[in-house]
């Protein structure tokens, strides 16, 4: 199996119908043996990218004491920075060497969609004393709804890899919750036992879809099992990899990968990269999807609805971080296939 490879996603937005089958295939064949691909010629303007990468920077370069500002640990919705070292997303492995910093969809604390109801909801936690932050709040946002665009375009395009209607996901993304990721690698030394260092641990996405945006420095691999062998992901200026979460592989009947990756950063360069995690509705319910089982077979798994689903790997995932060093890691609830390691 070669790296993920690079799929002009332009002739989805095209006329050119053969194009479009060529596509759709490729996408198949590529949620089929790993789950991960590149896509190129979206419609993600390129200048918002650059603007988003420079914050991601210069958020990451502010004293330590104003990130912790905006710690996470200040809601239980998920928002806000975590520390470098705060993850170790596997087993036996050094803790990550990242720090990050979350968005998501700007929720008010009496909106009925606030935690408790709805997937890790509530309002952001921005970085009020950081300069020029309404710029740096309004970049995210856009670059936030635009990636929901790209995420709903890429979904109608693997629903036609299922033999399915282009819009066969509108009700799964109409309402749909996302989380935005902003990470910084600092270098990890390059004499570090690659046994140990990690900037985050093989795990697996926990959603529907990732669309991950890499700066200009690798460390980005792909697991491939049939070589036991780590593949780089090479950056490409502007492209995203896109990879299937655990949600997706479970409504797919395990038809289709949520695959194993990881990041060492061994470059001597600080690395940044953008995660897009996409949800769906939260009330959604997945069940076995159309073509994914053979004739008069069972799926395996239950409905479960969105919430469930995500919100079960998300619990699992922070309770095992803090009890990580008492215990060993358990399968989570809701992961089609023995995937041995934890989701993030
Ligand atoms: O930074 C990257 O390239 C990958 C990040 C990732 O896999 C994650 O946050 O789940
Ligand atoms: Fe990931």
């Amino acid at each position: 199996m070669p790296a993920p490879p690079i799929l002009d996603f332009s002739v989805f937005y095209g006329d050119d119908e053969v194009a479009k089958e060529k596509l759709v295939e490729e996408v198949k064949k590529c949620c089929l043996d790993n789950g991960f691909f590149q896509i190129v010629g979206h419609r993600v303007p390129g200048e918002l990218q650059d603007k988003v990468l420079q914050w991601v920077k210069d958020f990451f370069a502010q004293p330590q004491e104003e990130k912790d500002r905006v710690h996470k640990d200040f809601n239980t919705w998920n928002r806000g920075y975590e520390r470098i070292g705060s993850q170790i997303l596997e087993q036996g492995t050094n803790p990550d060497l990242k720090e990050g910093y979350f968005i998501g969809e700007e929720i008010s604390t009496d909106h009925p969609y606030f935690i408790g109801k709805k997937l890790n909801s509530g309002p952001n936690l921005w970085p009020e004393t950081m300069p020029e932050v309404d710029d740096f709040r309004a970049t995210s946002m856009e670059y936030y709804t635009q990636m929901h665009a790209l995420a709903r375009d890429v979904l109608a395009v693997i629903a036609q890899t299922l033999d399915l209607k282009d819009d066969y996901f509108k009700e799964f993304t109409s309402g749909a919750v996302a989380t935005l990721r902003y990470l910084h690698y600092p270098p990890q030394p390059a004499d570090s036992d690659e046994k140990l260092a990690r900037g985050i641990g093989a795990h697996t996405d926990f959603g529907s879809v990732t669309l991950l945006m890499q700066g200009d420095v690798d460390g980005l691999q792909v697991y491939d099992k049939d070589t036991n062998e780590w593949l780089d992901v090479v950056p490409i200026k502007g492209a995203y990899v896109v990879n299937l979460g655990n949600m997706f592989m479970r409504w797919a009947n395990d038809k289709y990968i949520s695959n194993l990756h990881r990041v060492i950063n061994k470059s001597g360069k600080e690395r940044y990269s953008v995660p897009f995690f996409y949800s769906g509705n939260p009330d959604y319910v997945i069940d076995c999807l159309p073509n994914c089982r053979g004739e008069g077979q069972a799926a395996k798994y239950p409905p479960i609805s969105v919430m469930d689903c995500v919100g079960a790997s998300y619990k699992a995932s922070y309770g095992a971080a803090k009890v990580f060093k008492e215990q060993p890691k358990t399968k989570m609830e809701c992961v089609g296939g023995a995937q041995p390691i934890l989701a993030s």
